[in-house]
């Protein structure tokens, strides 16, 4: 008997969809397990197969939602913007022609892609995750091979259930020791992010592991792996244990009775073998970590709240050095202000990195018996229709409300431009989503990325704030 090489986590995901082998520079053919659609990147992959005349090989395999376009409130009328309307309109003959089950807007299991797949029990450990959204990375935390794709692989995808693809690098990112309390996994992530550089990713699958990724819920897991993409990885992965698995029981998805019992002696055959070797690996202690926030257009520009907004004339690399002084020039900022007075026009609190029930658990017990500053603006937006279902059984919706912030229905909003909830020019934001990007919340809007709790100290303070920076009011339990 040969004994087996020694493979990772990525790697046994990868052996066990190979359809075919590549020979040579040849990619491999992966068998996909399971494909999220939703309505931006869609339309010209079913328009392909209409013109091939093909079907879906797997609709039960294939699932969609609309999130990118959906307003957050007024969802009973029709939606106003002639492009968003036109874009779900056509998701929704799509998946009414190709018999692909469609969550549409006001449904009850509507919202966000990658809020979704998780909470239906649809993504689980070591499947293949794909959609045509670069935020796939998300399902990862399942111990899933999850990533973006784009509209000609989404075609090839719902045309075949299989994408070739080449091998990925494998790239450890191990963080260990215990988070600070106020420090979370938003925190992590922009720090792991801000140490290897909007490309340090490029071209791996990112394996978190180590105690402090151990200790976080999944949802925790999922802000992490959900922003590998911004560290220019195709997707990052952390292994499953007990936490996925109570995660994942009883879920309307995930195998019941024999089948959980036989799908758990697979599932925990999900890590990396002992002595299996990385291409790359990368070390953090969780313990030196506080609430990191980015002053800059790249997800990399953060630092910690407590530090100053940096000066590019100390910035020894040139791409770097140029980088952030147009990134001051745009976010309208100077070099030594402390971050902690950037004072911000707009909270957002949402998206598929922030979007779920325990982030908003955490803003609300910030914002319990306080008030957002007057001036700004706060939007609470629930990743999905169950999200929301749920902080309103928890009256979390009373505490955003009373607290004077905005109580939405679900959708990706603010996260992006592409629906009405968008930052007019010059306006700034603290936002509990991924990308700063020039313009990204709207044309000449401003953007801090922030984590929950950051987001809620924020609002009260109306500058960048952690909820240590808020006095203790009377009345607050
Ligand atoms: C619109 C979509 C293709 C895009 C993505 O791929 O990520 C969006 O979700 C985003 O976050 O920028
Ligand atoms: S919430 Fe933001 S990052 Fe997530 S899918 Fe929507 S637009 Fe993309």
């Amino acid at each position: 008997m040969t004994a087996t090489r020694p493979r990772t986590l990525a790697e046994k995901v990868w052996d066990a969809h190979t359809v075919r082998r590549g020979e040579g520079a040849e990619p491999d053919l992966l068998y996909i397990d399971l494909h999220l659609v939703h309505e931006v990147t869609s339309p010209q992959a079913f328009d392909g197969l209409r013109l091939a005349g093909r079907k879906v090989r797997r609709p039960d395999l294939t699932i969609a939602t609309e999130d990118h376009n959906v307003p957050t409130e007024g969802i009973e009328l029709p939606i106003a913007d002639p492009v968003s309307r036109t874009q779900v309109e056509t998701l929704r003959r799509n998946c009414k022609e190709f018999g692909v089950r469609l969550h549409p807007m006001g449904d009850a299991e509507q919202g966000i892609v990658h809020v979704i797949g998780p909470q239906l029990g649809l993504t689980q450990p070591g499947m293949t995750v794909v959609c045509g959204d670069s935020h796939t990375s998300t399902h990862g935390a399942f111990g899933a091979m999850a990533f973006g794709i784009g509209t000609s692989e989404v075609e090839h995808v719902l045309a075949t259930q299989t994408l070739p693809l080449r091998p990925f690098k494998t790239m450890a990112i191990t963080v260990d020791g215990e988070l600070r309390p106020g420090v979370t996994a938003k925190d992590i992530i922009l720090a792991v992010i801000a140490k290897i550089g909007t490309g340090g990713g490029q071209g791996y699958v990112l394996e978190y592991r180590g105690s402090a990724i151990e200790a976080l819920s999944m949802e925790a897991r999922m802000t992490i792996c959900n922003m590998s993409i911004e560290a220019g990885a195709r997707a990052g992965m952390v292994a499953p244990d007990e936490t996925t698995f109570a995660y994942l029981k009883g879920r309307p998805h995930a195998p019941k009775g024999a089948d959980w019992d036989a799908a758990l002696a697979e599932w925990r055959e999900l890590r990396t073998d002992p002595g299996a070797e990385f291409d790359a690996e990368v070390h953090l202690d969780a313990s030196e970590l506080t609430p990191f926030v980015t002053w800059g257009t790249n997800p990399g520009q953060g630092l910690p709240l407590a530090e100053t907004v940096p000066d590019p004339a100390r910035i020894a690399d040139e791409n770097q050095r140029v980088a952030a002084e147009k990134a001051l020039s745009y976010m309208d900022l100077r070099p030594g202000m402390p971050l902690r007075e950037i004072a911000v026009d707009t909270v957002f609190l949402g998206s598929c990195t922030n979007g779920r029930i325990e982030d908003l658990r955490a803003a609300a017990d910030v914002l319990r018996g306080r008030k957002v500053a007057s001036g700004v603006r706060m939007l609470v937006v629930p990743g999905s229709m169950r999200v929301r279902q749920a902080a309103e059984a928890e009256g979390l919706d009373k505490v955003f409300l009373a607290a004077g912030a905005e109580w939405r229905q679900a959708g990706c909003s603010m996260c992006l431009g592409m629906n009405p909830d968008q930052l007019s020019p010059g306006e700034r934001s603290a936002s509990t989503s991924n990308r700063n990007f020039e313009g990204r919340q709207g044309k000449g809007g401003r953007t801090h990325l922030v984590s929950p709790l950051v987001a809620a100290a924020t609002a009260v303070r109306g500058t960048l704030s952690s909820p240590e920076d808020l006095p203790v009011e009377a009345g607050r339990s």
